[in-house]
Parts: structure tokens; sequence; C-alpha cells
């Protein structure tokens, strides 16, 4: 039994890890990254989360150089450079990572560059599909986006632009050049969130800005709090979601992390680091864990190295066990439930709701005008044009309040279903008293039809024949206030399937 107290909800097997270490540097320009993993092993890394933590490790223990993969010339590519060895080896490490994830433990990879990501996030997303019929999310926690295309790249550094590739966003049909990318491998551009931006290029911010992408960049950091942007960035992946967490440890700050190949100032403390990481953690959500961009040979000195190198520690110990002493689960469940978001169909929706104004409305005037004819002919008022004239009256005012809750984003099913459920037993009352009065021993209002209009036409420009008239078109009216009772009937159990369906139906 691992030490950590979170329940996994996605993982069948919860004590074990799968470790893939990557020593893989060619999506971008400096050497060194490539010894990322071994410095992390070396300090302790996976001997601290199998003897202190106990979980059980699965996968190779040597770091992967993947040199047998590299293609004997790779010459740039659409602006990438080292395409053909970035696909090699992403391809490669997809199967290591979805051969883990498929099963069901979580999945560890060390990096390397961020170009790998292309890579992990293929294999957990293929192997979450067929395990569990989900998507993932991914939180990317970086200083920089990494969603730029071949095209919008200015540095040609695949480790900018593994978002592009693993959402689908840039495409390629070459195999050799990331066509092996199918669609079980994608992850969906609505499931992705970042944290810690603060170095965008100009077209990815406008990818960022034309796909409605979820980030949370050093400044909302400093607006908000990292308490506070965590809960933002997981409500907005939804508490029913797999995740996957890529955390470039360059969203920390030089201070914290000066060993890696693009540092930019003003990053997150390694407290705040820790805190997402234990924060993911208490989700019991976390299927899969990047660490990436660690470059032991960047940091200025030994003490600046190991510096680097205790913070990538500290994340992932934290990723796998979060340093609460209660155990608290995560406090953000109740609020992730309530911005759940439900899709209706909008055009079934809109017709529903013309449909049931009409007939209100058409049930309104008619029972309107016969309480105006009886009051005319000096005769009593029955109860029930009253009642139903009210009842439309309600059906009306439910319809905008409907409307008002979908100008607020809030339509509910539960709203819809209790109320709809109470329309449609008014709506059955009235519907039963107008087919006794029409057809029943009391009323009849069928048989003086019958009599006096149907089977007793009248002809010629005379008074008889203009009382004729009235008296059809009272009969006909009465018709349409049965039909329209039907159809409003019917209409009401509609909705209330219709808001079970949404309901029940959450992608
Ligand atoms: N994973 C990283 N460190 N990425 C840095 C990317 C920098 C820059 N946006 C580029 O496209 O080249």
């Amino acid at each position: 039994m691992n030490t950590s107290m979170v329940k996994s909800r996605f993982l069948s097997n919860p004590e074990d890890i799968g470790v893939v270490a990557v020593g893989f540097s060619g999506g971008q320009g400096k050497a060194g990254v490539d010894a990322g993993p071994s410095a992390l092993i070396e300090a302790g890394l996976l001997s601290q989360l199998q003897n202190e933590l106990n979980y059980k490790l699965h996968g190779d223990d040597k770091v992967n150089a993947y040199n047998e993969l590299a293609p004997k010339e790779d010459p740039p590519y659409r602006n990438m450079k080292n395409p053909g060895t970035a696909s090699a080896v992403t391809q490669r490490l997809s199967e290591q990572v979805y051969s883990h994830a498929k099963e069901g433990r979580m999945v560890l990879t060390l990096g390397g560059d961020h170009s790998i990501a292309i890579g992990t996030v293929a294999g957990t997303a293929k192997a979450i599909r067929e395990r569990l019929g989900r998507e993932i999310a991914v939180i990317w926690v970086d200083a920089h986006a990494d969603i730029n295309t071949p095209e919008t790249s200015d540095s040609g550094n695949i480790h900018g632009m593994p978002v592009a590739f693993a959402t689908g966003l840039a495409k390629e049909e070459k195999p050799e050049y990331f066509g092996w990318l199918k669609p079980e491998n994608l992850l969906n551009v609505n499931k992705l969130v970042y944290i810690g931006l603060r170095d965008v290029d100009a077209g990815e911010k406008r990818i960022l800005r034309e796909n409605g992408i979820k980030a949370f960049s050093m400044f909302d950091v400093d607006r908000y709090g990292i308490g506070r942007v965590v809960e933002m960035a997981l409500a907005h992946i939804g508490n029913d979601t797999p995740i996957h967490l890529s955390f470039d440890v360059d969203a920390l700050d030089p201070m914290w992390a000066p060993g890696t190949g693009t540092p930019v100032r003003g990053g997150l403390t390694l407290r705040e680091g820790d805190f997402i990481c234990e924060s993911v953690h208490l989700t019991g959500n976390l299927v899969a864990v990047d660490l990436v961009e660690v470059n032991p040979s960047l940091a200025v000195d030994e003490q600046a190295e190991a510096e680097t190198i205790r913070a990538g520690c500290s994340l992932i110990d934290l990723e796998m066990a979060a340093s609460t002493v209660t155990g608290d689960s995560y406090p953000y469940e109740r609020r992730i439930v309530r911005i759940h978001r439900y899709h209706w169909p909008a055009i079934q929706l809109n017709v529903w709701m013309l449909i049931m104004l009409a007939a209100s409305f058409l049930i309104i005037g008619v029972f309107g005008s016969f309480i105006g004819i009886q009051q005319q002919l000096n005769l009593n008022v029955p109860w029930y044009f009253a009642y139903y004239i009210t009842v439309s009256g309600l059906t009306v005012g439910f319809i905008i309040l409907l409307l008002w809750l979908i100008a607020q984003r809030r339509l509910l099913p539960a709203i819809v279903i209790i109320g709809a459920f109470v329309l449609f037993v008014l709506w059955l009352v009235g519907l039963i008293v107008i087919s006794i009065e029409l057809w029943g021993p009391a009323g009849s209002v069928s048989v003086n039809c019958n009599n006096l209009v149907w089977n007793n036409v009248r002809h010629g420009n005379n008074e008889a024949t203009l009382a004729w008239l009235q008296q059809r078109s009272i009969c006909q009216q009465w018709q349409s206030v049965f039909a329209f009772g039907v159809i409003g009937t019917i209409f009401l159990l509609w909705i209330i399937v219709m808001a079970v369906q949404v309901f029940y139906d959450d992608t």
C-alpha cells in the first residue's frame, strides 16, 4: 500500500507507476537536457517513490537514448529541426507510455526536452480512450505555451510545438513526420489548460485566442493567487476527467530551477509548483505526469544544478503523495460539480418553446373570447375556462424563466424536470376536463356541434346563417383547443425526457 491517502478514480493499479526515462534533446538546440533523467534518478527520485512512498515501479531502469531510431539524414522539414528523429522518438515513446497506461497504472515520464510530450500525451490519450472510453485532460505547467505550428515557429525547435501536434492543430500526413498521430492519440483543445505562462509568441497568442484555450498566466497567478488558479483550472477540466500533467521545470522561476534551456524570469515559486502538483494529486484523477527540460549542465555551478534537480524531485514526490497531514481529499470537488456544463440540443429546445408558446397563447385567446361570449349571453362562466387560461399563463411564465436561465448559462435539467412535471399534471387535468366537455355525458359540446353545425349547414344572406357561422367558429375553436391541449401535454412529456437525457449525457 502506498502512503498516499487519496483514492484514485481512474487507475486500476494505483500502487504501480510505469517509469519512462527519456534522454532526448533533439527538440531544441542545447545539449545536456538528455542528461536530465539520469540526474533525477541519481538524486534518488525513483528510490524515494519506491522506498518511502511504497510504490511499485515498472519499466526500464536505464535511460532510453533512442539513438537507433535517428534516421541517417534528418534535414529540416516544414521549418522543423530534427523532424525525423523527434517523430520516431515520440512515436516509440507513445508506445511505451501506452503500454503502462493500458495496465491501469500511473505513468511517470522524465525528460528530455518538452517535444517528448507529443509521445506521452498520445500514449495516455489512446490508452484512456481504450480502457475507460474517456478523453483525457492535460494541465500544461510551463513558462511557454509550446503551441507553435511548424509555420508559426520562429526557432523551428520542436519543443515549442508539442501542444500543436498533440491537439491536432498542427497536421502532417507523412508518417515519418508525426503523421503516425491518429485521432485516438489526440487531445481535445477544450480539455487543455495552462498554468504559469509568461513567454508566449505572437503566433501562439493567436492560436490560443482562436481556439478559446484556457490559460492562466503568471499575471493570473499574481491576481488570484495559486489556490484560486488551480481551482479554476480544475473546474474547467471537470471532475470526471483523467488528468495528464505535463510539467516543464522552466515554469518555476530560475531562482529555483536555473538548470533549464529557456529560462524566463518571473516564474512560479517552488512552493507554488509544489502546490499545483499536490492539488492535482488530491483530485484522485491523475493518470500521467511528465517532468521535462531539466538540464543540469546549464546550471552555473554545482549548487544551482543541485537546486534544479531537487526542485524536480520535490515536484514529483508531491505529485505522488501530497504533503497534507490530514489526508483530506480535494476540497474543490463540490464547486466543480456545480460548474458542470450541460449540453442542451438547441434546435429541439427552441422548437419546444415556440410550440408551447403557440399552444398557450391559443388557449388563452380562445377561452378568453369564450368568457366574453358567455358574459354577453348572460350565462355563467365555467371554472375550467379560467383554469386553462391560468395554466397557459403559468406555461408562458415557465418559458420566460427558461430563457432567463439560458441567458445566465444555468439551465439545469432538474429545474426543467420539476417545472415540466408540474405543468404536465396541470395540462393533463385541463385536457381531461375539456375532453369531458366535448364528448362526456354532461357537457357534450361535440353533440351540440354535430346537431347545430355539422349536420345543419346554412346558406344565404340572413341572420340564421350569421348565427350558424358564429356557431361553427366556436366549434372550430373547441377543436383547436383540444388539438393544442394534446400537443402541449405531449410536449411537456418530451421536454422531461430531453432533460433526463441532458442530465445523464456527460460528453
Ligand atoms: N519547452 C520549451 N522550453 N519551449 C520553449 C519554446 C520557445 C519558443 N516559443 C519556441 O517556439 O521556440
